[in-house]
């Protein structure tokens, strides 16, 4: 068994599929019409999936880690997310870029594993500030990093199709920590490598 699949099954479908039930009632819809006969079951089945995070620790991946010669900037631009609005339960989506400066002993981890830190702390109810600094805390302690920094842009749902209606606002969050925190000069090198990766 995958610890993948136990993630999944720590979530009660069962649960899900009621209120999902509930709340088709409550806005007056008919839940056993033929369209939405599945859907309970089909939504709990994407909740599973998509807090799927919940049940792990994303820390995991930064812990195949090995050592290079390397003491200078990595940075993993890009990394598309998406995760769920906890004030409304509404899709956030959008980029996170990952940079930091090996510590001492030059340990890093393997470029896909900062893809695999985002995601899962992106499969949880979140916000976005809290989104960016978990990631940063992650590889500055469990790389013992001498500098970290994490900048991700997103579109919120809840901005765009309800609410305030502004589809086109896009939040920028950063969390520096260590040397790229202090040091102007670094932070502003890393800044602006991932500000030139910065589009729509
Ligand atoms: N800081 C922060 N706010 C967020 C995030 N996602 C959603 N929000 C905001 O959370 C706030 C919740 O505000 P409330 O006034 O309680 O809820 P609401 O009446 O639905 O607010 P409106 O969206 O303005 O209609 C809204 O301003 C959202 O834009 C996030 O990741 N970070
Ligand atoms: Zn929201």
């Amino acid at each position: 068994m995958t610890e993948n699949h136990n993630a999944v099954e720590n979530i009660d479908r069962e649960r899900i599929e009621r209120a999902v039930r509930e709340i088709l009632e409550a806005v007056g819809e008919d839940p056993s019409r033929d369209g939405l006969v599945d859907t309970p079951s089909r939504v709990a089945r994407m909740y599973a999936e998509v807090f799927r995070g919940l049940h792990e620790d994303p820390r995991v991946h930064m812990q195949t880690k090995f050592e290079v010669e390397h003491r200078e900037l990595v940075l993993v631009r890009d990394i598309r997310f998406y995760s769920m609005c906890e004030h409304h339960l509404v899709p956030f989506f959008g980029r996170a870029h990952v940079g930091y400066v090996p510590g001492k002993d030059g340990t890093v981890a393997g470029l896909s594993k900062f893809a695999r830190l985002v995601e899962g702390y992106a499969a949880r109810p979140q916000v976005q500030e809290r989104l960016t600094s978990q990631i940063a805390d992650a590889i500055h302690e469990e790389l013992q990093a001498h500098g970290t920094i994490v900048v991700l842009q997103a579109e919120h749902l809840c901005m765009a199709m309800r609410g305030v209606k502004s589809p086109n606002a896009e939040t920028v969050t950063s969390a520096v920590r260590g040397s790229l925190q202090s040091n102007a000069a670094t932070r502003s090198e890393a800044m602006s490598l991932i500000l030139t990766g910065l589009h729509h």
